[in-house]
């Protein structure tokens, strides 16, 4: 017996190879195209592996339900880019074809689109025909529910539900936003924040009804342009201070301080702020937050309040509590600078006679208008107080250092007060009631003080002592107190 030559084998191995070949394109053709007459080239004795919910199946008929169910799910033609094939002989009548592939869906957006697939095609020689026996797909996803080759089903659920949840959490996300934008938008107090070179990040509309900004003038702006340089002071001055010592966490953790704010019309309101520095995961510094409420009333009531307690109501000037205040600050400004100065202590004469002709209102009148004439006669820095009812006390500051010219000084103050209340008084009780000319003259003592040499008890009690003298000696005049006791 003649053996067929080497030629003649390797152009044998050559027909098959290229027969098979063949085969796996037309396969790959018939899948691509959605053919049914694929399912003609299955061997009876199929089994299957598909890689994407990895189970293998043992039967030819099952294989063919899937690849059916295939076909519905992918209605429309896809490519097949095969990019690598290699073929294999197990034996003379079996060979393995794998290959690697591209698998283009319809619908680009599908997920399969631009995945590798593996693909591994067992043919062996049945009968004559090469029939597939083996057919393993490899797809790289894990999601895949039963019965599906190509996970796109699962998949178009999974977005589905997915979607849906990113919707329902989105919507319950704007509801808590626009809840806590009406908490800060319809505050009465103004919410804001800045980033940590001062510039304005947010402020809520609150703002525009305290201080006439609106937001899109504040947001972007360094904070301190926005401020008195007294408030943008106490603004890094709380800054600093947050720096250098973090307050415990919780509400109480925001520092708090009061400032006055400038207004668009140039006008000011008090606000009382609370801020707090915001942090980084590392602890730093990225910014700050805080609120601003507006405390201009309780500021104007703690005014009339502070008005009231250290004020006589009737001539607004200072009552005997703020004058003792005065008074002992007058004397340790003098203890230091060894300048002397001065308690005026003034009694109307005659006062009584007015109240009792013309009535209390018009003794009221006269009052006034002798606050009005003491005020007159001296400096700013001093103080004028209404200690009595018609007991007067004019303080007065920085004398010079020796006793004799300090003393020359307060007499000539004093006695342009006796000559200035001397003068005659025309009282009105309305604008349009009948005018009275009145005459009322003062009884004057006047007591010096250096440092703390006496208490302010002492030395109000040399000048009233003083003034009485002033009174015994003929009224309207002016009397030197004597010297403090040693
Ligand atoms: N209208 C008015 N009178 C007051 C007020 N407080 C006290 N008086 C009156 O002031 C008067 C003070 O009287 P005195 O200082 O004792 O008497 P005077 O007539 O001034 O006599 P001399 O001081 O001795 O010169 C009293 O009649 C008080 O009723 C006040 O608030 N308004």
């Amino acid at each position: 017996m003649q053996l067929p030559s080497q030629t003649a084998i390797s152009h044998v191995q050559q027909e098959r190879e290229c027969m098979i070949r063949g085969l796996f394109h037309e396969y790959i053709d018939m899948y691509a195209s959605r053919d049914d007459r694929l399912t003609t080239r299955f061997s009876q004795n199929f089994t299957g592996f598909t890689g994407s919910w990895g189970r293998l199946i043992h039967d030819r008929d099952e294989w063919i339900r899937i690849t059916r169910q295939d076909f519905e799910q992918v209605p429309g033609p896809i490519r097949m880019e095969v990019t690598d094939v290699s073929l294999q002989d197990l034996c003379n009548e079996v060979v393995s074809v794998a290959a690697t592939l591209r698998i283009h869906l319809p619908n680009d957006a599908d997920l399969m689109a631009n995945h590798m697939t593996r693909l591994v095609l067992v043919f062996r020689l049945e009968a004559g025909a090469w029939m597939i026996t083996h057919c393993s797909y490899s797809v790289p996803f894990h999601s895949a529910s039963d019965d599906e080759i190509y996970p796109i089903r699962s998949l178009q659920q999974q977005n589905r539900a997915l979607q849906a949840l990113v919707a329902e959490r989105t919507r319950e996300l704007q509801e808590s936003q626009a809840f806590y934008r009406l908490l800060t938008e319809d505050a009465e107090d103004v919410h804001w924040q800045m980033d940590r070179d001062f510039i304005v990040t947010y402020i809520s509309p609150a703002d525009e009804r305290l201080r006439g900004f609106q937001a899109a003038e504040v947001v972007g702006r360094p904070v301190f342009e926005l401020l008195t340089e007294e408030a943008g002071a106490l603004v890094k001055h709380a800054i600093n201070l947050s720096a250098q010592k973090a307050l415990p966490a919780g509400p109480t953790s925001f520092r708090k301080f009061e400032m006055q704010q400038l207004c668009k019309d140039g006008s000011l309101v008090w606000g009382e702020v609370l801020v707090k520095p915001d942090l980084n995961a590392k602890g730093e510094v990225v910014g700050y937050h805080g609120i601003t409420r507006n405390v201009t009333e309780r500021k104007r009531l703690e005014e009339q309040v502070r008005q009231l307690a250290f004020h006589d109501t009737l001539t607004n000037l200072a009552n005997r509590r703020l004058l003792l205040e005065h008074l002992d600050q007058a004397m340790g400004e003098s203890k230091r600078s060894h300048h002397y100065g001065a308690v005026i202590y003034l009694d109307l004469d005659n006062f009584k006679p007015l109240n009792d002709i013309h009535g209390h209102g018009m003794g009221d009148l006269l009052l006034i208008e002798v606050g009005a004439r003491l005020k007159g006669c001296v400096r700013g820095a001093d103080t004028v107080a209404r200690i009595g009812g018609d007991e007067f006390v004019v303080l007065l500051r920085t004398l010079p250092p020796q006793l004799d010219e300090a003393c020359v000084q307060a007499i000539a103050v004093a006695e342009k007060i006796r000559g200035c209340l001397a003068e005659r008084y025309v009282l009105r009780s309305a604008p349009d009631a009948s005018a009275i000319e009145h005459a009322c003259t003062a009884s004057i003592g006047v007591a010096l003080f250096c440092g703390r040499d006496e208490t302010a008890d002492s030395l109000m009690q040399r000048a009233d002592q003083a003034m009485y003298q002033a009174k015994e000696n003929g009224r309207n005049r002016v009397q030197l107190a004597l010297t403090a006791k040693k």
